[in-house]
């Protein structure tokens, strides 16, 4: 050891004594060496630090989770669109998923509003479809097609459990709920659908109730003045009472298909208020549901249906959504000669406004010609209607561009008295969806008889003129049993009001460009439906 080293070890000696000497001194100990993070490698303790972090972060993320959970799901919470958004948040099983098979339609590419997944759907055992109160069956249409009397003859089967018409759930509440999110999870939109349905049999109910307690007091008023003869048993067969029960059921219709709103709905100016199909809201526009207070229990094994005529006229969003939420469902629906159909629209607005000469815009209320070819300007100006020959409209139609007109013209929320008509249009989507869900091509479905199963279209006339005849067509195709009424009342006519434009006939130049320009739409429906569809209503 070198003399200088030698020095430094004495000298570290001494420093060490003197220090110990010092701590003696003063009573202090020296630190022990330190145990906590303190003691450990700078990078370990920002680890550590992290992996905190995220251990809260997820506790928090859960915890929200479930909450939204349990808010969203139960049966009492208030359904408001920022809760859907959130429940975008959490993914949903996806148990029991079948992929759906065959080439996703153009329809699906376009929709905006289906489940968590596109082309996917999920089949319920009916124990489980009963339990959850979704719909078995849907009549999707038409408006002004007689649906309000097929209803009324639906209501009174004694295995169908009442409901309101028209609950606007597949277009206008999930227009709502997606419309700014994209997509909503499919047990969402299930449960919704759920309280729904309930909402329309607790009304239906309500509304029962409220007529048997009218026809109560009738009876007790027909007693007092001497009309006891009419309150007994026979009571259901009096023609005077069965007339002012059929008043009072008309007071009630309102209410039944949910037009007491309509008024309100005024939108764009092409002559009367815009009822129930405008464009979905697109552009973060966010409408809250209105929440109905509703008993926590209803149970019901009878026959749960949907009936909305507007649904096929939104044939670009609802098939999907039937696909994704009630793919078991069987289609119903009645067609009317589009130009019957059409004046009966027009008669309906004009009900609306009377006894107005304008709308809420200053504008003077149409005539029917002008209602009419508004119409059919508007759809010659999306390319939904041309002078086609035949060759031409056959590519047309199985172009990307005749979907894409028709979803131009559906969005811009018009009356669409001609285009409602333009029933080919509006079913192939649906029957596309069917075909999905039941594997196969259309014509095989057809051959198979599975089509026939899933899908029926009656014509208005047949329920008007042969009515018994075609309720219990539709109740074999419900698989309900046979049942007839003893009065087929004809219901929701046009009213009978002495104003000269209620009556106004459709002036002949119009009639014929109407039915030239759908003519090639009402051929294809021969293709899609059967022979006996092809120019049907021409040919009359
Ligand atoms: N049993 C029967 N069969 C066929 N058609 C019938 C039946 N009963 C009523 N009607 C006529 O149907 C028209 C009303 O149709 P909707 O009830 O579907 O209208 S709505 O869309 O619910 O407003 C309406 O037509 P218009 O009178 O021409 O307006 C009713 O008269």
């Amino acid at each position: 050891m070198s003399f200088a080293s030698q020095r430094r070890s004495t000298v570290s000696k001494n420093n060490k004594s003197a220090t110990k000497q010092t701590h003696q001194i003063t009573g202090r100990r020296r630190k022990p060496k330190q145990n906590g993070l303190g003691g450990l490698p700078l990078i370990l303790r920002l680890t550590l630090i992290v992996l905190l972090c995220v251990i809260i972060l997820t506790a928090a993320v859960l915890l929200r989770y479930f909450l939204q959970k349990c808010l969203l799901l139960s049966k009492n919470s208030p359904l408001n669109y920022s809760a859907v958004e959130k429940a975008k948040f959490y993914g949903l099983s996806q148990r029991k998923m079948n992929s759906g098979q065959g080439d996703a339609s153009f329809w699906s590419n376009l929709s905006n509003a289906t489940c968590d997944d596109q082309g996917a759907y999920e089949m319920l055992e009916l124990g489980e479809i009963q339990r959850l109160q979704l719909p078995r069956a849907i009549l999707i249409g038409v408006q002004k097609g007689g649906t309000t009397a097929l209803f009324q003859y639906l209501d009174q089967h004694p295995s169908v459990e009442r409901t309101k018409k028209e609950l606007y759930f597949l277009d206008e509440d999930m227009d709502r709920l997606v419309g700014h999110a994209g997509t909503i999870p499919r047990k969402v939109a299930r449960n919704l659908y759920h309280q729904k349905m309930r909402d329309g049999m607790v009304e239906a109910r309500a509304l029962e109730k409220q007529k048997n307690r009218h026809m109560h007091q009738l009876k007790q008023k027909l007693k007092q003045n001497g009309g006891a003869q009419l309150a007994d048993s026979s009571l259901a067969d009096n023609k005077q009472l069965r007339t002012r029960r059929l008043q009072q059921t008309d007071k009630l219709l309102p209410i039944v298909h949910g037009e007491e709103n309509t008024q309100q709905k005024e939108d764009l100016d092409d002559g009367f208020s815009r009822s129930h199909h405008g464009p979905p809201p697109g552009d973060g526009q966010i409408k809250p549901i209105k929440k109905k207070t509703t008993p926590a229990a209803l149970t019901t094994n009878k026959f749960v249906m949907d009936l909305t005529p507007n649904y096929m006229f939104h044939s670009d969003r609802v098939p999907n959504r039937i696909k994704c939420l009630v793919p078991w469902v069987r289609l119903l629906v009645l067609l009317r000669d589009p130009v019957a159909r059409a004046r009966s629209q027009y008669q309906m607005k004009l009900q609306m406004v009377l006894p107005k000469s304008h709308n809420s815009y200053g504008n003077p209320i149409p005539s029917l010609d002008e209602y009419i070819e508004n119409d059919l300007n508007a759809l010659e100006e999306v390319g939904v209607l041309k002078n086609w020959t035949e060759v031409d409209f056959e590519s047309f139609w199985k172009s990307e561009e005749c979907w894409k007109a028709w979803q131009t013209y559906i969005h811009k929320g018009l009356n669409a008295p001609v285009g409602m008509g333009l029933y080919a249009l509006q079913l192939k989507p649906f029957l596309d969806v069917l075909v999905e869900i039941h594997h196969g091509s259309l014509e095989l479905l057809a051959s198979h008889g599975i089509l026939s199963d899933y899908f029926l279209a009656i014509d208005s006339r047949d329920l008007q003129m042969e009515t018994d005849k075609t309720y219990q067509e539709v109740l074999k195709f419900l698989r309900l049993p046979s049942f007839s009424l003893t009065e087929y009342a004809r219901v929701n006519k046009a009213s009978s009001k002495d104003h000269a434009q209620l009556k106004s006939k459709l002036s002949p130049a119009i009639q014929k460009r109407m039915q030239d320009a759908i003519a090639p739409y009402n051929r294809k429906l021969g293709d899609l439906l059967g022979e006996e569809w092809k120019d049907k209503w021409t040919s009359r």
